[in-house]
């Protein structure tokens, strides 16, 4: 039997009517604040965050969109992120990454005030994760153990197998779902890793998340295991209008035929990691009209 395809794209637009209609029951001077902050023009970036803000727009949110150039320095980053720290209309800040390599990623993260980032980047966010008590989830973490919970997938005593170490997402979903909300048994997979399919193999879950198109063979997936592609890989393409098309880690044709569950590429995981932004902005906002720390809002 072909797998079940997770739709990402219905799940995330259930989702934020929701929290439409959650940020509609708050008065016009509570009304949700996202700064998001690019830096230079990458394509794939730049598309993203035109993503991000549109969705905070049609949720009803205020989206305060900067843009500045790739040459921008450290220091006017730093100070930019300060004022935004003690803006009282902004509630989250995202930092579109990659940055330029003249600005370190960790400096960036660091100044972030911690009750206003939404990513869950800063190390008092993913230690508040690690200990089982979060502020604010991870996003594109968060979006998958939504879609694996929504599909039904048993997650409990069940083998998850993540390829990818990032601390954007293998990282913080190893802790997710090692927590004992989900309770399954994690293995972590990465570019060092000996005999990749004799660890896949064993999956019950599989979460592809290593940036490497075409990585995840029918071979190396265990029938019946749920499969999720966390790449977002653009490969050239000239018969298409936009000159590329998406390709996930996953070879989405062939595993579909073993698979139980899959997600596809688009419309899989990244619907959900923007959705996922936009429940954490509306808590943060929710809890600074409260006078709050968002670790208090449910
Ligand atoms: N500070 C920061 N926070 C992030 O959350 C963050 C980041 N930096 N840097 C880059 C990655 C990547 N990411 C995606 C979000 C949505 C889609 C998404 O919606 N993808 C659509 C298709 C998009 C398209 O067509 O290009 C889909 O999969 O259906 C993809 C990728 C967030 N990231």
């Amino acid at each position: 039997m072909p797998a079940h395809i997770i739709d990402g794209k219905s799940i995330a637009a259930a989702m934020r009517e929701d929290i439409a209609r959650r940020v509609q029951l708050l008065p016009e001077d509570q009304r949700p604040g996202l700064a998001v902050v690019l830096i230079g023009e990458d394509p794939a970036s730049m598309s993203y965050v035109t993503a991000k803000e549109r969705a905070c727009t049609a949720a009803g949110m205020h989206s305060e969109d900067i843009r500045l150039p790739v040459s921008t320095s450290q220091q006017d980053l730093l100070q930019l992120i300060d004022e935004l720290n003690n803006r009282d209309s902004i509630h989250g800040i995202l930092v579109q990454l990659p940055l330029p390599a003249h600005i370190d990623p960790d400096a960036v993260i660091h100044a972030i005030d911690p009750c206003k980032d939404v990513d869950a980047f800063h190390p008092e966010n993913l230690g508040h994760m690690v200990m089982g008590s979060p502020r604010f989830l991870p996003c594109t973490p968060h979006g998958i153990v939504h879609l694996l919970q929504k599909a039904d997938v048993p997650l409990a005593g069940a083998h998850a197998v993540i390829v990818g170490r990032s601390n954007i997402v293998g990282k913080p979903l190893a802790n997710m779902l090692l927590q004992r909300n989900c309770n399954a048994t994690v293995t972590v997979c990465h570019t060092g890793t000996r005999d990749l399919a004799s660890h896949t193999l064993q999956a019950d879950i599989l979460v592809a998340a290593a940036g490497r198109p075409g990585l995840i063979t029918p071979d190396m997936i265990k029938p019946g295991a749920a499969v999720i592609d966390v790449g977002v890989n653009r490969i050239t393409d000239t018969s298409r209008k936009r000159g590329y098309r998406l390709a996930g880690d996953v070879d989405f044709a062939a595993a579909s035929a073993v698979a139980g569950w899959i997600t596809p590429v688009p419309g899989g995981v990244g619907p959900m990691t923007i959705t996922m932004l936009l429940e954490n902005t509306l808590r943060s906002a929710i809890a600074a009209a409260d006078n709050e720390d968002p670790i208090n809002v449910p």
